[in-house]
C-alpha cells in the first residue's frame, strides 16, 4: 500500500534503511532543537480560509530563477542519495524530471553531473565554495557544461555541525565504491582523478560570492541567509535569490525555524529579491503557510530521501504528487487560485504579532 502522506513515508523508509544511515539522514547538529523547532513552526501556525472566491482549480506553475517549473517545490540539496537507494541520484533526478520539479544536486552527490543532466529536467547544483578558487571554478564550468540552471551556494557551514547521531554510530564515511563525484577533478581528457574532500572554511567572505557573481552568468542563490542585515548585504554582492534555511537543523543548533524568520527577511528585503524556505516541510499545508509568508517556494530535503529509500524513483514521484495533491487542496480550501492568491491576511498571527507587523 502506498504512503498516504510524508509521515507515513518516514515511517517505512525508517523501518527499511540501516539505522545508521538513517540516523545520518534525520539527525541535526548538538540537541536537535532547531530540527524540532522546524517541523513545529508549521503546526503552531494556523491558517484562516476565505469562502466563496470561486477561483477555480489552483495553478501551481511558476517562474523560478528563469525555470518555468511545474509547482513551487523544489528539491533541496542532499548528500549521498545511493545511500539511501542503488540507484541514488538518477532515481531522484528522473523522478524530478518527471514532476517537472527542479531538483538540486549536492556538492556531495554520489553520482556526477553530467549523467543527471541525462533525465532532461531542471537541475541547479549546490556549491560549498572551496577555498581553492581553481576547483571552484573548474567546477562552475563542468555544470555550467552540463546545463545547469543556477547555482545554490550554501553559506551556513564556515564549519561542520556536530551532529552527535553520527558520532555515536560511528559514521565517517562513504563505504567503498562511493564518493563526491563532482568532487573528483577532470583531466586533460575527461578522466576523473580521485575525489577531494569538501572542504568547509570560516575565512569565506562576501567578496568570494563577488567573485563567483564575477565568474558565472549562472543566477546564484545563497543558501542559509537568515539575518535581515545579511539579506540586505546580499542585494549588494549581485545574487539572485536567498534560501531561508537552517540546513534542516544540521549547523548551528537553536537558530528558529525558518519559517518564522521569514517574515523579517521578506519585510527587510522588499521583493528585491525572491525567498525559498526550506525546513520541516511535510505536507501542502506547510507549503502553502511559507508562500503566505512570502516565499516564492520550498524545499524538501529528507522527505526526497525517505521516498528513496522506499521506492526509488518511484518513491521520490511519490513525494512530489503526495505535495503537489496537498497544496491544490490548500489553496483549494483557503479560495485561492494561485500561490499569488496567497497573503499573511490567511495566517492566523497572535495579536502581538499582528501588533508588531502593523506597526
Ligand atoms: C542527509 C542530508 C544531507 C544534506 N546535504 C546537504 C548538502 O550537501 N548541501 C546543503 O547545502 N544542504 C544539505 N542538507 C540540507 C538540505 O538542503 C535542507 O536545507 C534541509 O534538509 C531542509 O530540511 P528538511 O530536511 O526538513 O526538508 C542536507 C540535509 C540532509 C537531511
Ligand atoms: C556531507 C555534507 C557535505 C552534506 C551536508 O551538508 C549535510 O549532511 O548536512
Amino acid at each position: 500500500m502506498k504512503a498516504l502522506s510524508l509521515r507515513e513515508l518516514e515511517a517505512t523508509a525508517r523501518s527499511l534503511l540501516n539505522p545508521r544511515i538513517h540516523d545520518l539522514f534525520a539527525g541535526g547538529s548538538d540537541d536537535e532543537v532547531s530540527l524540532r523547532a522546524n517541523e513545529d513552526a508549521f503546526a503552531r501556525l494556523g491558517l484562516i480560509p476565505r469562502v466563496l472566491r470561486g477561483r477555480g482549480e489552483p495553478r501551481l506553475d511558476t517562474d523560478l530563477l528563469g525555470c518555468r517549473v511545474a509547482l513551487p517545490i523544489v528539491i533541496a540539496p542532499t548528500a549521498f542519495h545511493r545511500l539511501a537507494h542503488p540507484e541514488g541520484e538518477r532515481a531522484t533526478a528522473r523522478a524530478a524530471a518527471a514532476a517537472g520539479a527542479i531538483l538540486t544536486v549536492s556538492m556531495a552527490s554520489t553520482t556526477a553531473i553530467e549523467e543527471l543532466a541525462q533525465a532532461g529536467g531542471p537541475l541547479w547544483f549546490q556549491l560549498y565554495l572551496q577555498p581553492d578558487r581553481g576547483f571552484t571554478e573548474a567546477l562552475v564550468r563542468r555544470v555550467e557544461a552540463a546545463g545547469c540552471k543556477a547555482l545554490v551556494v550554501t553559506v551556513d557551514s564556515p564549519v561542520f555541525g556536530r551532529r552527535e547521531r553520527d558520532l555515536r554510530n560511528g559514521f565517517t564515511d562513504l563505504p567503498p565504491g562511493m564518493c563526491c563525484e563532482n568532487m573528483r577533478p577532470l583531466g586533460p581528457d575527461g578522466e576523473r582523478g580521485p575525489a577531494r574532500p569538501i572542504a568547509f572554511s570560516p575565512a569565506l567572505t562576501w567578496e568570494d560570492v563577488e567573485w563567483l557573481r564575477r565568474t558565472t552568468s549562472l543566477p546564484i542563490a545563497l543558501k542559509g541567509v537568515l539575518h535581515p542585515a545579511d539579506a540586505k548585504r546580499a542585494l549588494e554582492s549581485g545574487v539572485d535569490a536567498l534560501f531561508v534555511s537552517n540546513h534542516g537543523g544540521r549547523q548551528l543548533d537553536t537558530v528558529p525555524a525558518p519559517l518564522e524568520l521569514l517574515p523579517a527577511l521578506a519585510d527587510a528585503l522588499g521583493g528585491r529579491l525572491p525567498l525559498l524556505l526550506d525546513g520541516g516541510v511535510r505536507r501542502g499545508t506547510d507549503a502553502l503557510k511559507a508562500l503566505a509568508l512570502g516565499a516564492r517556494a520550498v524545499a524538501i530535503g529528507r522527505p526526497v530521501l525517505w521516498g528513496l529509500a522506499v521506492g526509488g524513483e518511484a518513491g521520490v514521484a511519490h513525494v512530489l504528487a503526495l505535495l503537489r495533491s496537498e497544496l491544490e487542496r490548500a489553496l483549494t480550501l483557503c479560495g485561492c487560485g494561485s500561490a499569488d492568491d496567497a497573503g499573511p491576511e490567511l495566517l492566523h498571527l497572535s495579536r502581538l504579532e499582528q501588533r508588531w507587523r502593523t506597526s
